[in-house]
């Protein structure tokens, strides 16, 4: 640093024109130098401030981990055991529970494990596929458990759909929400403090813990008179400000293991990069959590596009931080939208002719509202739900869909198995969004279908949304990356992103199963016009939207707009020594479409007749979703099997929905292995009549057609 001259420091006009044997030229180039230098020492104090406010934060996280884990390491013994898939003693009883009260045959990947690891006491972290059987994981421990298992969830219709499956079981659950009654509420608070009642698990959204006082405190009398047995924190990415998702009032959920440090926690999550993971560590006060990653792999669905999609644009060297070309730069008239529409119901009614449920997700409430009632006008079944809409219109669409007497719901985040189809009808903020919301789609393992609808468009209306986040234009800019790629598998793409190592795609996406030639043209020129324009607005100080690229300009006090500005390549650009490539696609043949896919799905007679059935009972049990009494899996069982007995039934949905609905499955299946023992004789004395006229009449269930 260069000291200060006192003389020039108080040199004023009068002594310069004295002469004070500087010249003018001097003085400025010195001032400059001083104001460059106090610049840099501002920048280096804001810089120094930053840190110290970073490091005080870190200092008292580390201090309550400390606390939490010193107070952890008195109740869990060191020696646990590291193999979770060995024998425990509670594996019987787990076993009858997870038949017999959930009706589920066998464990999927890591859902055992992680049960003897919550079961042996230890925190636990489960970063698992959307739809793996999460919830299993904390809700069979809970029933296994003597005391209360709280549950945290971002979503109230997350949480009644799970209350309402649970109560379906047979296992006492409710919930702390805005919408429960005081009665419910008074029973909930008596449960908790006193043990009264038969509750098992309780949900509640984040905000009742770091907002309800009253809550915390009857929370904290269950806890000492030993009945909280395990604390489960759903959708855990919600805690992290890299997570695609963060809820402020997740933040504070480090609270539940400072003040229960005997109490087993498991966070759970389908979407955590290495990153988001180990800030839940910190967060939620689990430094010795024992951590299970499974595949976020969903060989099940289908990715693609809309079928008019093909304009990519690439250059070999664009890198990360630099935005992606959007593709064609248009303007979204009205009938670019209708057109939109006329698509999606073109799709859903050639696809999913049989009312087959699905999910459509908009860019916003009013997008939400207008779409649905679009695709009304052209005949098909849509409903809309979002959180401005009050609670009893919310449920009734909630019922609605998943009786599926509506076919598709809008904005929905529930747990309906059957999802056969999930569309974006426009741009998700991320690829974990994006990941997580298409990953609604055929939760029960069935071939389904998610379509994206990306439309240059859609670019600064999300940016514009995500530019206040933390990573919010980065992650915008890779599911852009990820909507104009024509060449990459669209799974090894989810694999990148989530840093693990890529699987076979079997011919699930459309980049992997079309033949859609791209030919790379040379965009140089174009790119230069461009740039060359843009450089001259912004000499004129001037700007222009990604949409308008024309004089046009919008300034509201109410929103935020999004301007094209020039990049860091923009010289490269206009001197035309930076070649820019577009890929486009001028052939277009779909050898395998997802559509196609689904519809191998269709159900034959006694399937469908099981299907009805299972409606049938689910509305004479009122809130009782039809999966909840049979799941798509079960029926495909049946099926197979056949049960005419409740001995044989018993063996292949369980005790539970045995003696619910025992009874009129089993007359259903002896009806029609009946009627097939019937048929079958009907077609051997045809054939018996036929071959002696030479003619062959195969016999031929309908399974076989
Ligand atoms: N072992 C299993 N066998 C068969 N079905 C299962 C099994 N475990 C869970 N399921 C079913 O899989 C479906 C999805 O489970 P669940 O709701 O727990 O998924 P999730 O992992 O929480 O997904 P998301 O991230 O989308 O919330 C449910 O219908 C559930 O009953
Ligand atoms: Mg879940």
């Amino acid at each position: 640093m260069r000291p200060l001259d006192a003389r020039s420091g108080q040199c004023g006009r009068g002594e310069l024109q004295a002469g004070c044997g500087m010249e003018e030229d001097n003085i400025e180039g010195e001032l400059l130098l001083v104001q460059a230098e106090l610049h840099d020492i501002q920048g280096q104090i804001k810089a120094l401030l930053d840190r110290q406010e970073e490091l005080s934060e870190r200092e008292s996280q580390l201090k309550a981990m400390l606390e939490a884990s010193r107070d952890a390491i008195t109740d869990v013994p060191l020696g646990a055991p590291k193999d979770w898939s060995g024998s425990f003693s509670w594996d019987s009883q787990a076993d009858d529970i997870r038949f017999n009260i959930f009706g589920i045959s066998s464990y999927r990947p890591n859902q055992r494990e992680i049960i003897n690891a919550i079961m042996s006491g230890r925190d636990v972290l489960v970063i698992m596929a959307a739809g793996g059987g999460k919830s299993l994981c904390y809700q069979l421990p809970a029933v296994l458990h003597d005391g209360i298992t709280l549950v945290v969830s971002p979503l109230l219709s997350l949480i009644q759909d799970q209350v309402m499956g649970l109560a379906a079981l047979g296992i006492p659950a409710y919930m702390l929400a805005s919408i429960t009654t005081k009665e419910v509420e008074k029973f909930v608070y008596k449960a908790l403090e006193k043990g009264e009642g038969e509750l098992k698990i309780l949900y509640v959204t984040p905000e009742k813990i770091s907002k309800s006082k009253r809550f915390m405190s009857k929370l904290e009398k269950c806890h000492h008179a030993g009945r909280l047995s395990l604390i489960a924190i759903d959708e855990a990415h919600c805690c992290s400000q890299w997570g695609h998702d963060f809820r402020p009032d997740y933040k504070n959920l480090g609270i539940l293991k400072v003040q229960f440090p005997s109490v087993p926690v498991i966070a759970l999550t389908a979407t955590a990069t290495n990153k988001v993971q180990m800030d839940l560590i910190e967060m939620l006060h689990i430094p010795r959590c024992v951590k299970f990653v499974s595949t976020i792999n969903r060989p099940n669905l289908f990715y693609k596009p809309p079928p008019d999609v093909h304009v990519a644009a690439t250059t070999s060297d664009w890198n990360d931080e630099i935005p992606p070309v959007m593709g064609e730069m248009r303007e979204e008239s009205e009938e670019v939208g209708k057109a939109v529409i006329d698509e999606i119901a073109n799709f859903i009614s050639e696809s999913y002719p049989n009312n087959e449920s699905g999910i459509v997700y908009c860019f916003s409430r009013k997008e939400c509202e207008q779409v649905a009632k679009e695709l009304c006008e052209r005949g098909i079944l849509a409903d809309y739900y979002h959180a401005d809409m009050d609670v009893i219109a919310r449920e009734k669409v909630h019922m609605r869909w998943s009786k599926s007497k509506s076919q598709v719901a809008f904005g929905m985040g529930i747990n309906k198995p059957d999802v056969r189809f999930v569309i974006h009808h426009s741009l998700s903020k991320s690829m974990e969004t994006y990941y997580q919301e298409s990953g609604r789609a055929g939760r029960d393992g069935l071939p389904s279908e998610c379509v994206l609808y990306y439309r240059p468009g859609d670019v600064p209306r999300q940016s514009s949304m995500v530019f206040y986040e933390n990573c919010g234009l980065q992650n915008l800019y890779d599911i852009v990356r990820y909507c104009q790629s024509k060449r990459s598998c669209r799974r090894g793409a989810f694999f990148r992103h989530f840093g693990e190592v890529a699987q076979d795609c079997n011919g699930m996406c459309d980049n992997c199963t079309s033949s859609i030639e791209l030919k790379d043209i040379d965009a140089t020129h174009h790119t230069k016009i461009i740039v060359s324009l843009l450089h001259d607005m912004q000499l004129n100080d001037q700007r222009a939207t990604l949409l308008q690229l024309k004089e046009e300009f919008q300034h509201t006090a109410y929103a935020t707009n999004a301007y094209v500005a020039l990049g860091p390549l923009w010289k490269p650009a206009l001197e035309g020594s930076r070649p820019v490539k577009l890929s486009i696609a001028f052939n277009s043949q779909d050898r395998g479409s997802g559509s196609k896919r689904s519809k191998h799905n269709q159900m034959n007679s006694l399937e469908a007749k099981l299907d009805d059935l299972r409606r049938q009972l689910s509305s004479n049990n009122g809130a009782i979703f039809p999966h909840a009494v049979l799941s798509t899996q079960q029926i495909s069982l049946l099926n197979r099997q056949k049960p005419t007995t409740v001995a044989e039934l018993e063996k292949l949905i369980g005790k539970v929905k045995t003696e619910k609905y025992g009874t009129p499955i089993i007359e259903l299946m002896r009806l029609h292995v009946d009627s097939e023992i019937l048929g079958g004789k009907t077609c051997a004395a045809k054939r018996q009549k036929k071959d002696k006229e030479d003619v062959v009449c195969l016999e031929s269930s309908e399974e076989d057609v």
